[in-house]
Formats: structure tokens, C-alpha cells, sequence
């Protein structure tokens, strides 16, 4: 497919270190990579660098060396004029247009109620109150979410919850969505809901994920091992690779 998603993630000899008591201690090996395909998947096992390398996209942290950044062309959701965006440079534009989603909702649910919730995330875009609570109700409506409005956030489902915590940052309408396992604390079926969602999104999208029956369905694979892409490439071969690595 050509770059549907009319964004492009670059990584420029990005790598991660963290200080240890013996020296540094390197997390992510130099990687440079670029990333235009509209949906991509991220495998590898406990500990490889995964959601490191997924918090670069969004600037969540910041490479120990060389760089990573985003580029927007016009007709990117929710861009209308082309941008070039360094996660270190441009943290809060970059923060902006590359939405996160975290395993666990819980952690990116902050206001008492649904409807409150979704208000929040767009204070930024509608600084109106009554047009805010709107735009709120269109993203429930859009979600499926509409009966849940006025439900406390913790009333909620672990899928209406993952659903809600999307909802959110999708109403932002970023270019590029972060998912790091996201279906990891759902039961099957709300995992195929969630995944059906991501996958169908118009924005680009670098899920790192276990649910390989989720990896599979993305244009591209990215495999991690001991911090370092060790394989890219067409989905069904990236597991295959990993189904034998693991198996060794
Ligand atoms: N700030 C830090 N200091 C030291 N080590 C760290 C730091 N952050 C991450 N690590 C280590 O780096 C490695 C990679 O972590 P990361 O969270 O990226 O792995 P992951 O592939 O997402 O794992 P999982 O599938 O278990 O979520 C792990 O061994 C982790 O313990």
C-alpha cells in the first residue's frame, strides 16, 4: 500500500542507555529506521526494548543518541499543512500529533465520569464549554460509548475502559496512534473489538504487541530482540521468526 497514512516515523541511529551502577547500560541498540506504512506491528519478548521503542515515537523519551522524528504530510488526520517534527526539538507538537495508548486504561482515565473524560482530552481544541461537551458526546456517539456518558470511569469494563481511554486520545485527532499492548488485559472478544478498531484507523499506526493474531493483521513487522530489530519485514514471516526463536 502506498503511504495511506501520509506520515512517515524516522529513526536516525536512535538509541536508548540508562545509567546503572556500573556504567551505563544500553537499552536500545543505534536503530534507523523508516516507517511509512499505515499500520505496523511490533513483536519480541519480555524485556527486548519494545515499548522503549515505542515510547520514542512520541517523544515520551528522548533517544541517548541520534534522533527520531515524524513527518506530517498535508492530509495527515488532522494536518493541513506538511510538518517535520523532532521528538527532542518539537516535544510538544510531537506529543500533540502522535497519541499514546497504555496496556493499562487506568492509567490515562483521569475524570469521574465518560463523558468528563473525553471533555478533557479536548480543552485544547474547544475552549467553549458547551461546544467542548459536544464534541464529546459526537466521540462517544462515534465509539459506540453514547449510553455510558454520565457512567463513572470506574464502572466500566476493562474493554469499555480501553475503548474509552481510544476514544480520548483519538478525539484529539493525532496523525500517528502508539499502542503498547493493548489488548494484553482483555479477554478475546474485547481484544478482536480493540484490535478491529486500531486496524481500521485512518491514522498510522506502531502497536507493540503478544497478540500475534494482532501482529499479523499490520503491513509491516518489526521484531525485537535484546534491544535491537532483528527482523522487518512482511508480518507473517516476523512471526514465523519469532515462533522459532522462542522455540530455540
Ligand atoms: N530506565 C531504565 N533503566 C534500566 N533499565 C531499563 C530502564 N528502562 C527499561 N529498562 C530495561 O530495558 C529492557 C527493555 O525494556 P522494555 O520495557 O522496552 O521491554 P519490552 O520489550 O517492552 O518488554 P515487555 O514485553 O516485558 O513489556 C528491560 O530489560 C528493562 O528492564
Amino acid at each position: 500500500m502506498m503511504n495511506a497514512a501520509r506520515s512517515t516515523i524516522r529513526f536516525d541511529g536512535a538509541s536508548v542507555s540508562a545509567p546503572a551502577a556500573a556504567g551505563d547500560v544500553r537499552i536500545l541498540a543505534p536503530t534507523t529506521l523508516t516507517l511509512s506504512e499505515r499500520r505496523i506491528s511490533v513483536i519480541g519478548g519480555n524485556g527486548s526494548g519494545k515499548s522503549t521503542l515505542a515510547r520514542l515515537v512520541n517523544g515520551l523519551l528522548e533517544p541517548s543518541s541520534g534522533s527520531v522524528g515524524i513527518e506530517l504530510a498535508a492530509g495527515a488526520p488532522g494536518s493541513s499543512e506538511p510538518e517535520v517534527l523532532d521528538t527532542r526539538r518539537d516535544g510538544a507538537a510531537v506529543r500533540r500529533r502522535v497519541g499514546f495508548v497504555f496496556t493499562d486504561p487506568a492509567a490515562q482515565l483521569i475524570m469521574p465520569t465518560v463523558l468528563e473524560d473525553v471533555a478533557l482530552s479536548l480543552r485544547r481544541r474547544h475552549r467553549d464549554a458547551v461546544t467542548r461537551t459536544a464534541a464529546a458526546r459526537a466521540t462517544l456517539e462515534r465509539f459506540g460509548l453514547a449510553a455510558l456518558a454520565e457512567r463513572s470511569v470506574h464502572a466500566l469494563s476493562g474493554g469499555q475502559k480501553q475503548m474509552l481511554a481510544i476514544a480520548s486520545v483519538l478525539a484529539t485527532e493525532p496523525a500517528v496512534l502508539v499502542a503498547d499492548e493493548p489488548t494484553t488485559l482483555l479477554d478475546l472478544r474485547n481484544a478482536r473489538m480493540i484490535g478491529e478498531l486500531l486496524m481500521s484507523l485512518p491514522q498510522q499506526l506502531l502497536v507493540v504487541t503478544h497478540d500475534l493474531e494482532l501482529a499479523a493483521r499490520a503491513d509491516r513487522t518489526l521484531v525485537i530482540a535484546d534491544g535491537g530489530v532483528v527482523f522487518d519485514g512482511p508480518p507473517a514471516e516476523a512471526i514465523a521468526r519469532y515462533r522459532d526463536a522462542a522455540a530455540r
